[in-house]
């Protein structure tokens, strides 16, 4: 049996595994990359990249429409548009990702791997072994929920993220289950497209995770593309349906049904560990691998088996795995060298962005996004809420409606979180990441001052409103 030895071998290829290979490598060691499907994994062919490039278009025209003074016909190619998303994922090819590997100093490696000993890794027959340490980054796949009849559904009416980001016909009508992130984002995306779509959410309004103020803006958003919601409503079993020759599928929910040509599943992600191998090493297959802020697996002797991305169960954002990768890879590059690992918070070896700042954007209209603290957690915080009524924001859109609210350690006198609803709020997360992450006095951030006329100047009106 064929056997090669690498300081490190990287088990998934997405931006994580990636990330990680490179750092190991930009630490002095050599590394090998392995990848089952496709080098740039989920996020650059059917999750970030391409729902985002299906999402600019249908929220630039949404936004030209809001503006007086422009000539536009008020419609999107869907062809175009399709075409646009797939030169972002170069139509599935991902050679000029394995050419950036072995540019980086990397060894790519296809084929499915399994850990199967100490330091040791199998790639469909042949050993890769780890001088120096395993580092699992297979990200996450789709969880089904157990709705009566999901398993019975013939495979094409049911899609999951992944053809709602790569399909390029627009069904007549779509269903949507669940809405959260994925639900609210596909919803819009495909609704601007042409589809009529129906969302189901549990909860009383959609994105249950962050404050109802941007949940109701959302769901205020997805109502003006025609985008009909179905709250406080469990879908309780789905069939298929002959329509006159045609395969539709049927929700069932208290009483009533609903027709659809396609059904899109978006009920969350479930750690990619089941066909791993964990249990030669003592751990739950199908379980998140639990790592230290450095990215040790937890229970594991020796400190060789790591982890870093969604499969961990931290943050499952692309730049979140991106910064725990960063850390893996020079806690595996140090520990080689014999330096000591500096296990203190913010350290260059600890993830501790992880409990106190991370930052996410929904990419919907209106934007969501959020770094640190949603809510209150008790004494010592305070809750700022406030308009984003600025001169910035009323010259960048007609009628323009935004709200931020912040969290504040009123003992230190500095923030624990911002989340800010509203167009185009994207661009502000990062000064409020900032700002938590530096810790920066209330009283300090005074002197940062806005420029005139941005929607910036909503960070005055906070220390306004805090009562500076
Ligand atoms: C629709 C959608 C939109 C999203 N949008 C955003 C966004 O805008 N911003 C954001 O930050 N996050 C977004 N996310 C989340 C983001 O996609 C993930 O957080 C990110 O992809 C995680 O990266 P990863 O490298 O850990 O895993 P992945 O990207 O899933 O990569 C894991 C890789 O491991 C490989 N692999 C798995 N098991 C094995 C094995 N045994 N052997 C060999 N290879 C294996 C897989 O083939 C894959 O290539 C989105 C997710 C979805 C579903
Ligand atoms: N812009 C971004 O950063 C972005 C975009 C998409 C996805 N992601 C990430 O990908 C991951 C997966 O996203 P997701 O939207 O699938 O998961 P999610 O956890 O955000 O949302 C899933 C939703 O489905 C609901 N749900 C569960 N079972 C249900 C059922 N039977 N019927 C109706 N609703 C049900 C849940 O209550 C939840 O609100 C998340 O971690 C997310 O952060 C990020």
């Amino acid at each position: 049996m064929a056997e090669r030895a690498y300081d490190v071998v990287v088990i998934g290829a997405g931006p994580v595994g990636e990330n990680a290979a490179a750092r190991a490598v930009g630490g002095g060691l050599t590394a090998a990359l392995v990848d089952h499907e496709r080098f740039g994994g989920e996020c650059s062919y059917w999750a970030c990249v391409p729902s985002k490039a299906l999402l600019r278009p249908g929220n630039l025209l949404a936004a030209l429409r809001r503006m007086p003074g422009i000539d536009h016909d008020g419609r999107l190619d869907p062809a175009a548009v399709f075409a646009r998303r797939d030169a972002f994922t170069h139509g599935g090819d991902d050679s000029a990702q394995v050419e950036w590997a072995r540019s980086a100093g990397i060894a790519p490696v296809r084929g499915h791997a399994r850990i199967t000993g100490e330091r040791e890794v199998t790639v469909d027959g042949a050993v890769l072994r780890a001088r120096q340490a395993v580092i699992v980054c297979t990200g996450s796949v789709v969880k089904r929920p157990p709705v009566a009849g999901l398993a019975e559904l013939p495979g094409e009416l049911v899609w999951t993220s992944r053809e709602a980001t790569s399909e390029s016909t627009v069904p007549a009508r779509l269903a949507v289950l669940g809405g959260g992130v994925v639900g609210t984002e596909m919803a819009q995306a495909w609704a601007r497209l042409g589809a009529e779509v129906h969302l189901f959410m549990t909860g009383s309004r959609p994105l249950p995770a962050y404050p109802a103020f941007a949940g109701d803006a959302v769901a205020d958003g997805l109502r003006g593309d025609g985008v009909r919601l179905y709250p406080d409503t469990a879908v309780e079993r789905v069939s298929e349906v002959d329509e006159s020759g045609a395969r539709a599928v049927r929700l069932a929910h208290g009483g009533r049904e609903v027709d659809a040509d396609r059904l899109l599943i978006a009920t969350g992600r479930r750690p990619a560990t089941a066909e791993l191998g964990l249990d030669v090493v003592g751990l739950t297959p199908g379980a998140p691998l639990p790592v230290d802020d450095s990215g040790r697996v937890s229970g594991v002797d020796g400190g060789w088996l790591c982890a870093a991305g969604d499969v961990t169960g931290r943050a499952p954002l692309t730049h979140q795995g991106k910064y725990a990768a960063r850390i893996v890879g020079d806690v595996v590059a140090a520990t080689a060298r014999g330096d000591s690992v500096n296990s203190s918070p913010w350290s260059a070896h600890t993830a501790t962005a992880d409990h106190h700042a991370v930052p996410q954007v929904v990419f919907t209209d209106p934007e969501v996004a959020s770094v640190g603290l949603r809510e209150s957690a008790g004494p010592g915080q305070r809750a700022v809420e406030l308009d984003i009524a600025v001169a910035g924001s009323a010259l960048h859109a007609d009628g323009y409606a935004g709200r931020l609210r912040a969290i504040v350690d009123t003992r230190r006198d500095v923030l624990l979180g911002v989340t800010l609803v509203g167009p185009d709020t994207a661009e502000l997360l990062h000064s409020a990441t900032i700002a938590i992450v530096g810790e920066v006095p209330l009283h300090r951030l005074w002197h940062a001052v806005p420029a005139f006329p941005t929607i910036s100047e909503v960070w005055l009106r906070l220390l306004e409103e805090y009562g500076l």
